[in-house]
């Protein structure tokens, strides 16, 4: 099976070496003439974990403006690229083509479903992680599991046809309720980003301060009335005690928005933060925890 991946990042290029191991063809699609010649340069992308030593894994890259038709897409650029990422390969796209959006955050997601509703939509999730510690330089730094699950209607009607799997290390399962995962990521990362990232603070911290859990509290109670009012009820557990979980799981990590605003680089916030205080307002829910958030981290976020 021939996989584009648009987004070499560290999730792009985790997949790639795990489609190509697996015996996938895969063209990798890059930005610009330099960012072909980087990969060069590297010998292809170099992948690092703690079962593998660095490799090199020679992987085909190309541009957008390549004419050869692609039948399987994986987007994998932050939430805020999603849309003009796909805009510049639709001309390419096969009448069947599969096309798989693993971002975080909600709206891009559903914004694409509504733009191109002749094709084969499908969304995934992951709790994997990787970073980059160079270009194409992609260290595998959690091994998670990712869900993926038809979002158009053309991909529902298609059924499980997607050929993802076996892939190498990724742990990979179809649900047939992305949507309501990606609602479930959402709220997690309502919880936990925004503080962290506004506290300057590792994900722990939010479980261990008493001032910081109360604030996440509210943030959490806001987000499940959010979420019941669009009739997408969250855990099975509230979603505080979810959060705290995962706060302590990952009590050592930086979250990926304190990150980004580290390393002075856009954040997701409009995507998470931003979805639901949107949806709020088209329902009239008081949210002040969740806006107050969302304009203060805007305020620190590079715009894309
Ligand atoms: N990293 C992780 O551990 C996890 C990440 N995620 C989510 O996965 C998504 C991807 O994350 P991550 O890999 O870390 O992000 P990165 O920022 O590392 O990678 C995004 C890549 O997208 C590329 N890109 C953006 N627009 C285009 C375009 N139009 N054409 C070609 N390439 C493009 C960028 O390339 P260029 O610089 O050349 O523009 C960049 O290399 C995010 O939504 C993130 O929240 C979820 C769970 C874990
Ligand atoms: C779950 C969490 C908060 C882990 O750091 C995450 O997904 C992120 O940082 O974006």
């Amino acid at each position: 099976m021939h996989w584009h991946i648009l987004g070499a990042g560290a999730i792009g290029c985790t997949w790639a070496v795990q489609l190509f191991k697996s015996k996938h063809d895969v063209t990798l699609i890059l930005s610009s003439k330099e960012r072909l010649q980087q990969l060069c340069e590297n010998n292809g992308i170099v992948y690092e974990s703690k079962d593998d030593e660095a490799k090199a894994y020679n992987i085909r890259a190309e541009l957008a403006e390549n004419d050869t038709p692609i039948r399987n897409l994986l987007i994998c650029t932050k939430a805020y690229s999603t849309i003009s990422a796909l805009q510049s390969v639709t001309d390419r796209l096969s009448c069947d083509a599969n096309v798989v959006l693993l971002q975080n955050g909600l709206g891009p997601q559903q914004d694409v479903v509504e733009l191109f509703p002749t094709l084969s939509i499908w969304a995934a999730t992951t709790t994997d992680g990787a970073y980059l510690s160079a270009p194409f330089r992609v260290v595998r730094a959690g091994y998670g599991e990712t869900l993926i699950g038809a979002l158009s209607s053309k991909a529902q009607q298609s059924g499980n046809t997607l050929c993802l799997s076996p892939s190498g290390d990724l742990t990979i399962t179809l649900t047939n309720d992305i949507e309501h995962k990606l609602w479930c990521k959402v709220a997690i990362n309502a919880a936990i980003n925004p503080l962290t990232a506004l506290n300057n603070c590792k994900n722990g911290m939010l479980a261990s301060d008493p001032e910081l859990s109360g604030k996440m509290l509210q943030v959490c109670s806001e987000v499940e009335m959010i979420a019941a009012a669009c009739g997408q009820p969250l855990f099975e557990k509230p979603l505080y005690e979810m959060a705290l979980l995962i706060a302590r799981a990952t009590a050592e990590n930086y979250s990926s928005m304190l990150q980004d605003i580290q390393q002075k680089r856009p954040t997701e916030i409009e995507q998470i933060t931003g979805f639901l205080c949107k949806k709020a307002d088209n329902l009239k829910c008081h949210t002040p925890e969740n806006r107050s958030l969302l304009q203060q981290v805007r305020q620190l976020s590079l715009p894309h």
